[in-house]
């Protein structure tokens, strides 16, 4: 499982066990005090309803600290998932389990049943994004009951039969609800992934590039970050489409956008095309030598890149504008931009097939 879809599945599941934090003590408060359980074992009936207040807070605070507690310990994280989805409704089981058993808890009994009915629907559909957890939660929800009908109130044996029928089907049903829903989330990466990419080069698209340089900008400026950016464009490129035809314009783009690509290799680089024939570089570099020399790189390797129509070699040369920048808050992206698109520009007018770096 990779890592956002491992992430996904956490929020989700956090999300889905919030309810739970209110849920199991409004169910005891309705069920115990509508049915006078409050005034016939005062006890049990205050401590369970005061252990499930807690249990239902740190539901809560696991939610809201949830990022910091991942961070720290993933093993803690679960444990925490894992008790507080299980805890509550062992308890409330466990309770309908006594009301079978002992005469003094029977005013409790029925209404636990129909509880306790629901949980096991509810709460498994809703844990089925990790079948584990889901399991077992129909395990702590069915097996107090199931063990005291079968074992010590035989004349429910019945209602224990059909609790385990309906474990085994809710049991299959979260195999298949897991399965559907892992399908779910990898299909949805993979539209994310192709929305984000250039279908004619494969490397990402305009889309993609302007959510990697809101993402470099912010960091930037919140961590002073280095940050420049080029724009690099396919000189004459009309022409190249007029002499030669559409198909061998685009074999052009695909070869230039390998070309950039294998210049800009590091994993902090983010190169996009962003137009018809233009491309775009993030880069975390600072120095204007350092970004000069990447540009001019660039700029060298396309124009010795060829290839070939109707068996002859032919090659395009690019103009490159970067603009390399001093973080600061008051500045801002678009105008980093159109620092690098006014140096592109310069390029272009000074004779094409060269750089030109802008500060800003
Ligand atoms: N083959 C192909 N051509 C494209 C694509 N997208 C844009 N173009 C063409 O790219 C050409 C860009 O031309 P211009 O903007 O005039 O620029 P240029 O000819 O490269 O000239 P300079 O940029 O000034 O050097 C246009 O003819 C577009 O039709 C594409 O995906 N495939």
């Amino acid at each position: 499982m990779n890592a956002p879809m491992e992430q996904r599945i956490a929020t989700d599941l956090e999300e889905r066990a919030l309810n739970g934090a209110y849920v199991y003590l409004a169910a005891w408060l309705i069920i115990g005090g509508g049915a006078g359980y409050h005034l016939q074992q005062p006890t049990i009936f205050w401590s369970l309803s005061f252990a499930l207040l807690l249990l239902g807070i740190l539901r809560l605070l696991a939610y809201y600290s949830s990022d910091t507690l991942r961070r720290r310990s993933k093993t803690m994280w679960r444990g925490l998932l894992y008790f507080n989805a299980l805890i509550p409704t062992l308890i409330l089981s466990s309770m309908f389990a006594v009301s079978m058993v002992l005469p003094a808890h029977q005013s409790i009994y029925l209404f636990l049943m129909m509880a306790n009915f629901a949980f096991v629907s509810g709460g498994t559909v809703s844990f089925s994004p990790n079948r584990t957890l889901s399991l077992a939660y129909l395990f702590c929800t069915v097996a107090p009951p199931f063990i005291a009908s079968v074992f010590f109130a035989t004349e429910n044996r019945v209602l224990g039969m059909l609790m385990a029928l309906y474990a085994i089907f809710m049991s299959i049903q979260v195999t298949r609800l897991n399965r559907e829903y892992a399908q779910l989330i990898e299909q949805q990466q993979k539209l994310k992934a192709l929305s984000n990419k250039d279908a004619l080069t494969g490397i990402g698209n305009r889309r993609f590039f302007d959510n990697a340089l809101s993402l470099g900008w912010n960091t930037h400026i919140r961590t002073q970050a280095n940050l420049s950016l080029l724009i690099i464009d396919i000189d004459h490129f009309k022409r190249v489409n007029d002499t030669f035809g559409h198909a061998t314009g685009d074999k052009v783009i695909v070869k230039v956008a390998e070309t950039i690509q294998r210049v800009c290799q590091r994993k902090s680089d983010t190169v996009a095309r962003i137009g018809g024939e233009e491309f775009a570089v993030l880069i975390a570099v600072a120095h204007v030598e350092d970004v000069s020399r990447l540009a001019e790189r660039i700029r060298d390797k396309v124009s010795k890149t060829f290839i070939r129509h109707d068996g002859e070699p032919l090659s395009v040369t690019v103009s490159v504008g970067g603009c390399v920048c001093e973080p600061d808050a008051a500045k801002d992206q678009n105008r980093m931009f159109e620092r690098a698109d006014q140096a592109l520009y310069q390029a272009k007018n000074e004779g094409r097939n060269r750089v030109v770096i802008l500060r800003y």
